[in-house]
């Protein structure tokens, strides 16, 4: 498990200092508006940016401790606009990073939609083909060692900034979908930065509200997304809707 301990950095990009669990098996989102500090915190949560103050711990070991490779194997992150400018094949740029197996590199390909592409160029790809294959490579970097492949690979750390930005409505559900199943199936903790709340409210386990550099909520989607807390931390006029079965609720903007 990720941990937080009154965490926090002092230098700008700052964020003032909290405390939480980032835990196997939960799709956690971070949400708020822009220049809130989303990208700063999930910087800060890949081990990139060590905090200031307070400690960041991984399995109760201090990040400053982990080994590059040992924290390579345990937690991947896709970065916005991550794409590299240079003519890796789909297949290649996949694995790198890696060593799945051919079975595992396949399903990973076939889940992302991806295994029509594979023997393409990245930069012959489209925005939302690209981002897919980036989120692809991070599965695959946690995916077991193909001597440990009967044995999914415990505790995984999967931090996406704005995943789904570039997708269509089709890709964003099918992606949210198998990012959900990873966290149940294979035990990874997942950390999402979402500008769409819907799909944060639908999706998530747990919210974390950022606002000017400060966690201002933390909780589950219900208690977290209130009309009145989003419309304050975004400044913008909405309206909470229930949808006619009652089982989800859905956020809309004013006209
Ligand atoms: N290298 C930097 N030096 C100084 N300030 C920075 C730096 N990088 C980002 N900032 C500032 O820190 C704040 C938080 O940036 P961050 O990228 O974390 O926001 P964000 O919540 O991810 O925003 P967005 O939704 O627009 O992507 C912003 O005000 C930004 O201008």
């Amino acid at each position: 498990m990720l941990r937080l301990e009154e965490a926090g950095l002092c230098t700008a990009p700052a964020l003032d200092a909290f405390s939480g669990d980032v835990v196997p098996g939960e799709l956690l989102a971070i949400v708020g508006p822009n220049g809130a500090g989303k990208t700063t915190l999930l910087t800060m949560l890949a081990g990139l940016r060590l905090p200031d103050s307070g400690r960041l711990t991984l399995d109760a070991v201090d990040l400053r401790d982990w080994t590059p490779q040992s924290l390579a194997s345990r937690r991947a992150i896709v970065a916005q606009r991550d794409v590299p400018n240079f003519a890796w094949r789909v297949r290649d740029l996949v694995t790198l990073g890696g060593t799945p197996s051919v079975a595992r590199l396949e399903r990973t390909l076939e889940s992302m939609q991806l295994t029509a592409f594979s023997e393409r160029v990245v930069t012959e790809l489209s925005g939302g083909e690209s981002q897919r294959v980036m989120i692809a490579r991070a599965l695959c970097q946690l995916a077991p060692r193909p001597e440990d492949a009967t044995r999914p690979k415990a505790g995984g750390i999967l931090l996406l900034d704005e995943p789904t930005s570039a997708l269509d409505i089709g890709q964003q559900q099918r992606l949210m979908r198998l990012l959900a199943r990873c966290a149940r199936d294979d035990g990874l903790a997942i950390v999402c930065v979402l500008h769409d709340l819907n799909l944060a409210a639908r999706y998530a386990h747990r919210v974390w509200l950022l606002k000017a550099g400060r966690r201002v909520a933390a909780g589950t989607p219900e208690n977290v997304l209130t009309a009145e807390r989003v419309a304050n931390a975004f400044d913008a006029e909405l309206t909470l809707l229930d949808t006619i079965d009652g089982g989800e609720r859905v956020l809309l903007l004013d006209r």
